[in-house]
């Protein structure tokens, strides 16, 4: 039987709102030497009249793979716009890495580092990330970034960008996500995952760079023994290889930072990321049928699926359904700039839990979309979800303490602004000219 939770109308987000604001026009430099693509960026109406973004040809010399270098000579070092308040961009040169910086958290933390005045070059290889993304966070922040479209296993790649950039340190995103596939292709998570990260460990320490930020994942408390979990609470067992792959990469870090001093590490550990930047520009495009609530449940406002699923309404909890702490992604955002504000302190290796301390349950959830959206959402009420668990909430009250970090979100806001992001774009990213040359290179291949 299918029910359906409806309430009462709070906010309305029409779905006919369409983002036509950013239209990207990618074109071919013909180069003999060099494949690059230039990027024109859209302007904003308040700067049209004042400047003019013009892109420029990459400075380096790359002829063998696909490399975007964005760039604006124009650049003013202060703004304001409607999405951010004005800022001051830091005389800084030196650069952060970001690995993974196209998908989902890792573009809203290249929102906050570029407004904080941080230099930034992303390496992503685009596999569950969109190149459009990197597109918008420069329209967002109104700067420039630099993007390699690489593999972090790619030693020849990052030892160019280690060559060619003064880098201070970098916050790792990249990797393979999804559990229930990490179950079927463990090798290719453990070669991804694992192998990736120490190839940039060891590229990180050859070239005198000791500062890292790491996307960890609250899965690694395994079941937890106590509930809010704190960073004391023991790690694992973790049954599946996503899972393990997380923990691993902690357990090298702790060893490195023991062995050798000169190391810093920012552990973090994410609770249950959802929602998306407030202007609705950028936001998480999941690939294929999500496996994630909040992504799911979208998709059914949207009409692209039929139902929610609900695994399990016979948990220990208040309502028999499973308990999670949703963060919104912008908070998560926030952490990692004060996670590298924590490096400049030389921790060692620390790890903090990004959670907002808050559970709700999977009906709490379908109702606060359903306020979002002002539509009733069908569910039907399914078996338990193998692995899952009934309730897991953080304690994040060291990363308050110590990072000088709190979450500003709450569920109605995380549920409008992933209702806004779904809205105006219902089907995602567009497609870039990479990712299109990559899914005919998957079909010929
Ligand atoms: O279609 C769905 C999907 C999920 N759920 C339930 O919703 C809750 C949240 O599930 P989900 O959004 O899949 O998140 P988690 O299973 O909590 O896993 C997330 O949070 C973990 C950290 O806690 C991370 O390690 C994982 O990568 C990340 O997917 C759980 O109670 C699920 O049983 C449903 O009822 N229906």
């Amino acid at each position: 039987m299918t029910f359906s939770a409806g309430l009462s109308q709070d906010s309305f987000v029409s779905t006919s709102r369409r983002n036509n604001f950013f239209t990207q026009e990618i074109e071919e430099i013909p180069n003999t030497t060099k494949a690059v693509h230039k990027i024109n960026l859209p302007l904003s109406h308040h700067h049209q009249n004042h400047r003019q973004m013009q892109p420029t040809q990459p400075s380096f010399q790359q002829n063998r793979r696909k490399t975007l270098e964005y760039n604006n000579n124009n650049a003013t070092k202060t703004f304001d716009n409607d999405l951010t308040s004005t800022i001051t961009v830091k005389n800084n040169e030196r650069h952060v890495l970001v690995t993974g910086g196209a998908g989902y958290i890792g573009s809203h933390t290249v929102v906050e580092l570029l407004k904080d005045g941080y230099n930034v070059i992303v390496v992503d290889n685009l596999t569950n990330a969109c190149e459009e993304s990197l597109v918008r966070i420069q329209k967002l922040s109104n700067r420039p970034l630099k993007f390699y479209h690489a593999n972090i296993l790619d030693e020849k790649i990052l030892t160019e960008i280690f060559e060619k950039y003064n880098i201070w340190g970098v916050l790792h995103f990249a990797a393979l996500k999804a559990v229930g596939e990490s179950t079927k292709i463990p090798l290719e998570y453990y070669w991804n995952n694992v192998t990736g990260s120490l190839n940039l460990f060891r590229i990180m320490e050859k070239f005198d760079v000791y500062n890292i930020v790491f996307s960890s994942s609250a899965t690694v408390y395994g079941d937890p023994d106590m509930i809010p979990v704190n960073e004391k609470s023991s790690l694992g067992p973790v049954i599946n290889p996503y899972g393990k792959t997380k923990l691993f990469i902690e357990e090298t870090l702790r060893d490195m930072c023991n062995a050798d001093n000169k190391w810093n590490a920012v552990i973090l550990r994410y609770f249950n990321p959802t929602g998306a930047h407030p202007s609705g520009i950028i936001g998480e495009n999941p690939r294929g049928v999500p496996n994630n609530l909040m992504p799911y449940v979208s998709q059914v406002v949207q009409g692209r699926l039929p139902f929610v699923n609900i695994y399990g309404d016979d948990y220990d909890t208040f309502d028999g359904t499973g308990v999670r702490d949703y963060i919104h992604v912008c908070d998560l955002a926030t952490g990692h700039v004060a996670a590298l504000r924590k490096l400049k302190t030389k921790p060692g290796c620390v790890a903090y839990n990004l959670g907002t301390g808050v559970g709700y349950s999977v009906f709490q959830i379908i109702k606060a979309m359903s306020r979002a959206c002002g539509k009733d959402i069908p569910y039907k009420i399914q078996q338990r979800r193998p692995g899952d668990v009934g309730i897991v909430t953080a304690d994040a009250s060291l990363a308050n303490i110590e990072l000088d970090w709190y979450p500003k979100y709450n569920l109605d806001q995380m549920c409008q602004d992933l209702w806004r992001w779904t809205s105006i774009n219902p089907m995602g990213y567009p497609e870039s000219i990479i990712e299109k040359k990559n899914k005919l290179q998957e079909k010929t291949s």
